[in-house]
């Protein structure tokens, strides 16, 4: 935090001390202070960015697959905003960050000094498509979650199909974010998979999640990994969630 304030500081004098804001500045000049300012603005302890980035819209790298579900769902979730008074909706899609902070925070970014350098673990990877493409939508009455999955190359385990691993993150994801929709604070305390069918690499699947019960501070969920169309089965698990005591609850 002093090292911060401090650079600020420097960064300020520095400025104030360039000899160009004496005179009249030529273009090229007055570009490259704006670019000095704004950089030292952005090293500033409390920097709000009013838009963060949604890691869960569509981009380039989507497969015609990816979309055409997503229309699918999104379509549902636009009947909510057309709101006349007692309109239906049937499914909401869960909005994705790169920081964890940011969930809590409804994307806004609050401080560079936590965690700098800190990144949520599947919004990692700069490149559009190369690991974790994923979209979430719960369901109104929040019993449901599903999850539109599409592989990248990276996530390599067996030639040609998705690393195991990999799989168990999604499925920790997806039954997670249905779990934080019930109640917050909560740790994964048992993930028990069972691995059926392989995903082909760069394919598209479904993660379903449904609440099996909740008891005390414990919420228990079931979630399938299927081929778009349901015909095939990949992946089935069940996760417990527990309210942390050491997060507060
Ligand atoms: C719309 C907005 C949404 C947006 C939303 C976006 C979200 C996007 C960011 C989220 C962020 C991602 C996060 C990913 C999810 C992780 O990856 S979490 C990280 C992995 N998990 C961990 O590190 C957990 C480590 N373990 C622990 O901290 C503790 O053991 C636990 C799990 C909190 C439980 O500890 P505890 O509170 O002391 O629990 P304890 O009193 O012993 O037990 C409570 C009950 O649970 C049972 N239990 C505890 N552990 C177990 C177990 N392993 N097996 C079976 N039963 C168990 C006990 O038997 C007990 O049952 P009852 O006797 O009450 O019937």
């Amino acid at each position: 935090m002093a090292r911060t304030l401090c650079r600020i500081f420097k960064g300020c004098q520095s400025i104030c001390s360039l000899p160009l804001m004496k005179t009249r500045l030529h273009p090229s000049a007055s570009v490259l202070l704006r670019t000095v300012c704004v950089r030292r603005m952005l090293t500033l302890p409390f920097r709000f960015s009013p838009k963060a980035q949604d890691f869960s819209l569509p981009n380039s790298s989507w497969g015609a697959e990816m979309r055409q579900l997503y229309e699918h769902y999104n379509s549902q979730c636009e009947e909510e905003m057309k709101g006349e008074e007692k309109q239906d909706w049937a499914w909401k899609r869960v909005p994705s960050y790169n920081r964890t902070l940011k969930h809590a925070t409804g994307g806004v970014y609050l401080s560079k000094i936590y965690q700098s350098k800190a990144r949520f673990f599947t919004r990692n990877i700069k490149e559009p498509g190369a690991a974790f493409e994923y979209v979430l939508f719960v369901s109104k009455d929040e019993q449901k979650c599903v999850c539109i999955f599409q592989a990248g190359h990276l996530l390599e385990g067996p030639q040609g199909y998705v690393h195991g691993g990999a799989i168990a993150t999604m499925i920790d994801t997806v039954t997670v974010t249905h779990a934080s929709v019930l109640t917050l604070l909560i740790m994964t305390a048992n993930l028990n998979i069972n691995y059926r069918r392989p995903i082909p690499l760069g394919s598209t699947v479904l993660i379903d999640s449904s609440l099996n019960k909740t008891e005390g501070r414990k919420v228990l969920i079931s979630c399938k990994v299927t081929s778009t169309d349901g015909s095939k089965l990949h992946t089935e698990a069940t996760a417990l969630f527990v309210v942390s005591r050491l997060l507060g609850g």
